[in-house]
């Protein structure tokens, strides 16, 4: 296909098709009922051009006969039928736009469902790491999230083009049987440049959106500094009030520069040959409409219908603002997700479509054989060429330099990405053969930036497993089992109170009360089955007393469990049966606490500089 055949294929075809499917699954009876009303709002118009001018013509032969005469009573006549005709345009048409707006809430809440489905598909998370597909994610879901220029405004403007254009076609077909076919052409085409034009301004200004959505985010994000709590603390504390009211300021310049540029090119110049062009067309028409009226050649009935269909037709052609922003922007956001939806096919995930019910098997041992991996969009190896193996009930510390790539290897194990080359084996097989969902499922993890959920406390903590959710039992002794049960205790609701102050009656935790809460929902994903326990920086919002103790009870918890500690804080690390030194992407050092000190190497180099600092420092600390 040639380049521009496939660019209007893509562009203006294939949404359409999506957008008629959609209408189709979701208002088939709604969206058939609302193109029906529309298309008689349509028709009614040229209803009343046509009895309106009937009344005019009438008016000379009633006015001579006087009140009661025939021709009078013929001119109530064709008055009451312009009456009714216009009463029922007034009634139809605000449930032509009610029916309209039904249409539009029902498929954007289609796309919504296709949205979240869409986002949440991909076993991987690459895709929400991969700035092109995360750009058509936040194309997709911006009109969404504002409620306008969405899917379901683009639907409706399309049923709402159906009023215009049967509108139209009245219009043409009326002066074509009143006047002449060639003045029906010459003003249908009139119409349709002017209408052309103002639409292809529209389509012009959504082509900028790609061009401008970046440049909003910037100014958006300055924005929600300056609104929101979160850097509402850093902001007046560092004195960077002024500075984001100048970054919000000239981002948002930035980002509507291209539209006013745009904005000057296509007002300027394309209208003006189509003013020019349309204004002469219609001029003859009009003048040889009235020429004829003059000669007698059309009748007063003719000509005022001429002149009426006339002037409504070319007043189409003009910007929709009922159809047009709908339907060209809200497909913005079906070729986006259509575009998403094709980069997050996934079939690199194998295993991947496999029976979730098909448990991984227990295991003696988990080897990284040879493993490499790099980010997308980069040639760096984060891991390369690296051998590990985790031994079955066993806690192994994993310590390295920021940027050594521990969180890495974390990730790879939960398959959120696939290794670049090399494999992950359990007892010999590899983990990328089984179902990613039972895989998971063996694996809990406290992440080093986990996630704070604005819901219930034991939500927080059944995201560990949720079938366990509605056991309320569990989910308290989680929260105790993670230190919290004093906290619980005080808490308005207990388990049940929302962990945020946006909400009536909810509250906020410390830091060290989410790290704990992180905690719990980890327990109880291995209390639910879980043979392996990761724990990336689990202490590291905890103070000293409350990491000695969370060990002690860590190490009673977990004991025959496979635990992978990561820690920068060596008190911490040396509780594990073995410890791991990870760097250039390699594990260069593997031993225990003692005997990696007796080797003084890397650890033992960390160790004595971690310890002198505390040594130097007032505080009491020192690593155990
Ligand atoms: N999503 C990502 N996309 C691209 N690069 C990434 C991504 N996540 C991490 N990296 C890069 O991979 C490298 C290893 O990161 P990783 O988070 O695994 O290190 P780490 O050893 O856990 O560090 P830290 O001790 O600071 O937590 C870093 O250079 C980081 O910039």
């Amino acid at each position: 296909m040639g380049n521009w055949r496939q660019k209007l294929w893509q562009e203006r075809v294939e949404p359409r098709l999506f957008l008629l499917t959609q209408l189709r699954m979701a208002t088939d009876a709604l969206a058939l009922g609302t193109a029906g009303l529309n298309l008689v709002v349509g028709a009614l118009a040229g209803g009343f051009v046509v009895a309106s001018s009937v009344v005019v013509g009438r008016v000379p032969a009633a006015m001579s006969a006087g009140i009661g005469s025939p021709p009078w009573r013929s001119l109530v006549t064709a008055f009451l039928v312009a009456s009714g005709i216009l009463f029922a345009q007034q009634i139809l048409t605000p449930l032509s736009a009610a029916l309209g707006q039904l249409v539009k809430h029902r498929v954007d809440g289609l796309f919504h469902d296709r949205l979240l489905e869409a986002s949440l598909r991909s076993a991987s998370v690459a895709p929400q790491e991969d700035e092109e597909s995360l750009a058509n994610l936040r194309l997709a879901a911006e009109g969404l999230e504002k409620g306008s220029r969405t899917p379901g405004d683009a639907a409706a403007g399309t049923l709402a083009l159906v009023t215009r254009y049967s509108r139209l076609c009245a219009f043409v077909v009326i002066i074509g049987v009143a006047i002449s076919w060639w003045a029906a052409a010459a003003i249908g085409l009139v119409t349709m440049t002017l209408r052309v034009g103002h639409r292809d301004v529209v389509r012009t200004y959504t082509r900028l959106v790609p061009v401008m959505s970046p440049l909003r985010r910037e100014s958006d994000y300055f924005l929600g500094l300056g609104v929101g709590p979160v850097a509402a603390k850093e902001l007046r504390v560092f004195g960077l009030t002024s500075w984001i009211t100048e970054r919000y300021r000239s981002s948002a310049l930035a980002a509507i520069r291209p539209l006013w540029r745009e904005r000057r090119r296509v007002n300027v110049t394309a209208f003006l040959w189509r003013a020019a062009f349309s204004l002469a067309v219609v001029c003859l028409v009009v003048a040889l409409m009235l020429r004829a009226g003059a000669t007698g050649a059309l009748t007063l009935t003719e000509l005022t219908i001429g002149i009426q269909a006339t002037i409504a037709a070319v007043l189409l052609g003009e910007f929709y603002h009922e159809a047009d922003t709908g339907t060209q922007f809200g497909l913005i956001a079906v070729r986006a997700l259509e575009r998403f939806r094709g980069q997050v096919a996934d079939p690199e995930v194998p295993g991947g479509g496999g029976p979730a019910a098909e448990a991984a098997p227990s295991f003696t041992e988990i080897r990284f054989s040879n493993v490499s991996f790099s980010y997308a969009g980069s040639d760096r190896l984060v891991l390369d060429g690296l051998d590990l193996t985790l031994r079955a009930g066993e806690c192994t510390a994993l310590v390295g330099l920021n940027g050594s790539g521990k969180t890495t290897l974390v990730k790879l194990l939960a398959r959120l990405y696939e290794p670049t080359k090399g494999a992950i084996l359990i007892d010999g097989r590899d983990i990328a053969t089984l179902p990613v969902d039972a895989w998971r499922r063996q694996v809990g993890i406290v992440f080093q930036d986990f996630i704070r959920y604005e819901l219930s406390l034991s939500d927080n903590i059944a995201f560990g497993a949720i079938e366990r959710r509605s056991d309320p039992g569990q989910l308290a002794e989680m929260a105790s089992r993670a230190g919290l049960a004093d906290i619980v205790a005080a808490l308005p609701r207990g388990l049940d109170t929302v962990l945020s102050p946006h909400y009536d009656g909810g509250v906020e935790l410390s830091g060290g009360q989410w790290q704990r809460l992180a905690i719990a929902r980890a327990l109880l994903a291995v209390d639910a089955g879980a043979q392996i326990l990761v724990l990336d920086e689990p202490t590291a919002a905890l103070d000293v007393r409350a990491e000695a103790a969370f060990f002690d009870e860590f190490a009673e918890r977990t004991r025959g469990r496979t635990t992978l500690l990561i820690s920068h804080r060596f008190s911490s690390v040396r509780h594990a049966d073995r410890i791991v030194v990870l760097s250039g992407g390699r594990v260069i050092e593997d031993g225990t606490h003692e005997s990696l000190l007796a080797r003084d190497g890397r650890y033992a180099e960390l160790y004595h500089l971690q310890a002198s600092l505390f040594a130097d420092s007032s505080e009491t600390e020192v690593p155990r």
